[in-house]
């Protein structure tokens, strides 16, 4: 299977120091995956290289390919195909003055659908991340949701433009409990939703299930939705598997403090991320 996702050897530095430091990891379509670190291990930065958005005075180098596309890691400003972001303030992500259904609607025309046909599928999005009325939504403001709707509504988009591949930084970090639930399931939700080809087709390609890069350095937010996860400690992958081997089994340092901090077992792990 072609991952959704390779990353191989990525190094970005700064001045001539290495903040990422020969980074490599794959995902393939339909997983979750965590990227998990202690605060200034690199998370963001990967993030960031992953979507072009590195600081200018930042040089990246490596390989990186989406949905079996090359891309160049020194390309940044422009959105790069196949490849979508969620972040910890939703609110930046959207335009505070147009209706969210007119959001929406605007990466399902660009695939092709007619403005009724938009409309209907903006719709069903809406309700697939579990909102409810979705009617309402369509016309509100986005100063008029709360912040786990507004998530809810990020991966939404990010399902109407059918990347391969979601990066969602620090998803749930600001949300009640019950908020992130929510979001946890809607991220389960894109990684089995048909999403990484561009156009509205047919092929058997369209099948392909979206892949998920969940940025984190909640032990508990990762275990609740993710596979497999990585563990970066200053800008090095010091350790990566199946999520309930690393929480059985971790062997560095870092991911046994990590474990001994969220007290969970394996037991406490959802069947579905036990496979
Ligand atoms: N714009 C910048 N200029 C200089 N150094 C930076 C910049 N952004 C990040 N760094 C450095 O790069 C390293 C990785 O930072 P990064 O923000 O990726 O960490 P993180 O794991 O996302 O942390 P957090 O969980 O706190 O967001 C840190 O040492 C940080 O100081």
């Amino acid at each position: 299977m072609r991952p959704a996702l390779l990353v191989q050897d990525l190094t970005v530095s700064l001045r001539g120091r290495a903040l990422i430091d020969g980074v490599s990891f794959a995902l393939d379509p339909g997983q979750r995956v965590a990227l998990l670190g202690a605060s200034g291990s690199g998370k963001s930065l990967t993030a960031a290289a992953l979507l072009g958005q590195l600081p200018a005075a930042m040089s990246a180098s490596g390989r990186l390919q989406i949905n079996g596309v090359d891309v160049r890691l020194s390309s940044r400003g422009t959105k790069r195909d196949g490849i979508a972001a969620i972040h910890q303030d939703p609110v930046s992500a959207l335009n505070p003055l147009v209706r969210l259904g007119k959001q929406l609607e605007i990466p399902l025309r660009h695939a092709g659908l007619s403005a009724s046909m938009a409309r209907q599928r903006a719709l069903e999005l809406i309700a697939s991340v579990g909102i409810a009325e979705a009617e309402r939504t369509m016309e509100s403001f986005s100063g008029e949701l709360s912040g786990g709707q507004l998530q809810r509504l990020c991966i939404a988009f990010a399902l109407a433009c059918r990347s391969a591949v979601l990066v969602a930084d620090e998803p749930t970090s600001a949300l009640d409990m019950v908020s992130q639930a929510k979001v946890l399931d809607a991220l389960s939700l894109y990684s089995t939703s048909a999403v990484s080809t561009s156009a509205y087709s047919t092929s058997a390609d369209s099948t392909a299930a979206g892949a998920v890069l969940v940025i984190t350095h909640d032990l508990a937010v990762a275990a609740a939705c993710c596979h497999r996860a990585l563990v970066l400690v200053s800008g090095r992958l010091v350790e990566e598997g199946p999520m309930e081997s690393l929480v059985e089994r971790a062997s560095h340092r870092y991911t046994q403090q990590l474990v001994e901090a969220a007290h969970i077992g394996f037991d406490s792990l959802p069947r579905e991320a036990t496979v």
